[in-house]
Parts: structure tokens; sequence; C-alpha cells
């Protein structure tokens, strides 16, 4: 699915969270991890989510995966209420987490096997997103033979063979240094734009934030609650070096700082 101006202008909710609280209750005390978050995305759309540490954004992240009930409110994908575990999301983390006696092909198929992808489609599916990821030639090296950044991008290949149309992201980049972590900011904008999908992603970078969401949500301390979402307002294609420069990225990027306050701005 390409994306263009129609996908932008789309206005059905890829995720819904409708006023939702969680609560952990351990042995030794109750922690209010997040409290009144409401957040509709729509389909195709790029939400970063910025805020201090322990805020609640990997929380947020796993309501959406069904790996989390709330204790109130609810979610919704792709408008049903996530109830379970949801087969329709592609889940990154900030460790790539391959299976090292796998090369990066199988670790890619791995996805298929869980899902019983037809196994001509999958094959089909992986060579697509190896070829879009430039890992072309590396497709049978093991995890310890690639770098740092290309094994972030197995991780994404696999978390997108099964065409997902929600693609969560959990810290992807924060293992990495400062140059792969640019450029994968710059595939990312690229898969974004050519694949169409709707992407949530967590980070403490506010320059990655803006960079690549349409929208950036603010939360917190904990109990985590949305401070403020800022509209950033640039177009889905963004020069990284171009989109530095541009009014609209200092004035986000500023403003999202405010909103943190200095202490807790990652950069
Ligand atoms: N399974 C759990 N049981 C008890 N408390 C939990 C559990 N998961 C998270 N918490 C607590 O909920 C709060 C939010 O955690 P969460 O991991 O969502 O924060 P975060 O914003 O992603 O943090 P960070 O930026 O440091 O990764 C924290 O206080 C954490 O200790």
């Amino acid at each position: 699915m390409a994306r263009d101006a129609t996908l932008r202008a789309a206005t059905s909710a890829a995720v819904g969270i409708d006023d939702v609280a969680v609560r952990f209750r351990t042995k030794n005390r109750d922690v209010t991890a997040l409290r009144d978050v409401s957040l509709d995305v729509a389909m195709g759309e790029f939400v970063a989510i910025v805020g201090p540490s322990g805020c609640g954004k990997s929380t947020l992240l796993k309501l959406v995966a069904g790996l989390l009930k709330p204790s109130s409110g609810q979610v919704r994908l792709r408008d049903e209420q996530v109830k379970g575990p949801r087969h329709d999301i592609g889940y990154v983390f900030q460790r790539a987490a391959l299976l090292e006696w796998r090369s990066a092909r199988r670790n890619i198929l791995l996805q298929a096997e869980m899902r019983r992808m037809p196994a001509a489609r999958a094959r089909e599916r992986a060579a697509e997103l190896i070829a879009m990821t430039g890992l072309g030639g590396f497709e049978d090296a093991y995890p310890h033979e690639l770098s740092g950044g290309m094994q972030q991008r197995v991780a994404l290949c696999r978390a997108l063979l099964h065409e997902p149309p929600v693609l969560l992201m959990d810290e992807p980049f924060g293992a990495l240094d400062a140059l792969t972590r640019e450029q994968m900011n710059m595939e990312l904008n690229r898969i974004w734009r050519e694949t169409g999908t709707t992407v949530l992603l967590v980070t403490h970078s506010i320059s990655e934030a803006v960079y690549l969401a349409d929208r950036v949500v603010v939360m917190s301390p904990r109990p985590g609650t949305i401070t403020e979402i800022v509209e950033v307002g640039m177009g889905a294609e963004r020069d990284y070096a171009q989109t530095m420069g541009r009014p609209e990225f200092r004035d986000a990027t500023t403003h999202v700082r405010g909103l943190l306050g200095t202490a807790a701005a990652g950069d």
C-alpha cells in the first residue's frame, strides 16, 4: 500500500485508547502507571511517545498489543476492542533479540513460523523486506556477524513480515551509536512511507520523535498522563539534514523540550 495524500487524510482509527488507567498491585506497593489516557491514532499515522522514565510509555504499547489489560477504560485496534494478544501488530524492542543459531533470513522467517504463514508468501515477503532495509548479501549471516544497526534491521523485517497494519516500536534505536541511529531514522521514515503502516514509537530522543512523527505525545511523570499532543506539521517525506534546519522542526523540538523540562529531556 503506497502512502499518499488519501491515506494521510484517512480518518478511521488504527488505534483507539479511551480513558485508560493501569494500576499494578505488587506485594509491597501499588503503582498507578497510567491515568486518564485517551488517544486516537489514524490509519497510516506516525505517532511518537516521549516522557520521563517510568511514566508508562512501554505500558501503553503493551496495552495496544494486548499483552496487558487496562484497569479501567478500553483499547481498540482497528475498531475492535483489544481483549488479548493481537496478531495484527508488529513489535520492535530496544534489543533485537535475535536467535544466535539462526541466520538473518531465518530469524525474519521466525515470524512466519509462529503465525503459520504460507511458506512461499513468507519467503517472498522476507526477500522484499531484506531489499527494502539494505540487508541484501547478509541474508545468511548469523547475528554475531552483524552490526547493531543490521541486527535492528533484521528485527524490523521480522516485525513487518506478516504485513501488520500497526507497528509498535519501544526505544528501537536506543542502543545504537548516533550515526547509525540517524541512518535508521531515515530508513524508518522511508519504510513507513512505502508500507503505509501505522507506527507508535516510544523514544527518549526528542529530535528522533519530531523527525519521524506526525504527532508527538508528551507524557507527564508517573502516574503517566498525556500533557500535550504536539502536531509536527511537516510532510511525510523528510530529508534528514533539510528537516533539521526547518523552522517547524526547531519549533516542535523546542516546544516538546519545554513541556518535558530539561531534567527529563533525552537530547
Ligand atoms: N508488571 C509490572 N508490575 C509492577 N509494576 C510495573 C510493571 N510494569 C511496569 N510497572 C511500573 O509501571 C511504571 C511504568 O513502567 P513503564 O515500563 O511503562 O515506563 P516507561 O515510561 O516505559 O519507562 P522507561 O522510559 O524507563 O522505559 C513504572 O513505575 C514501573 O515500575
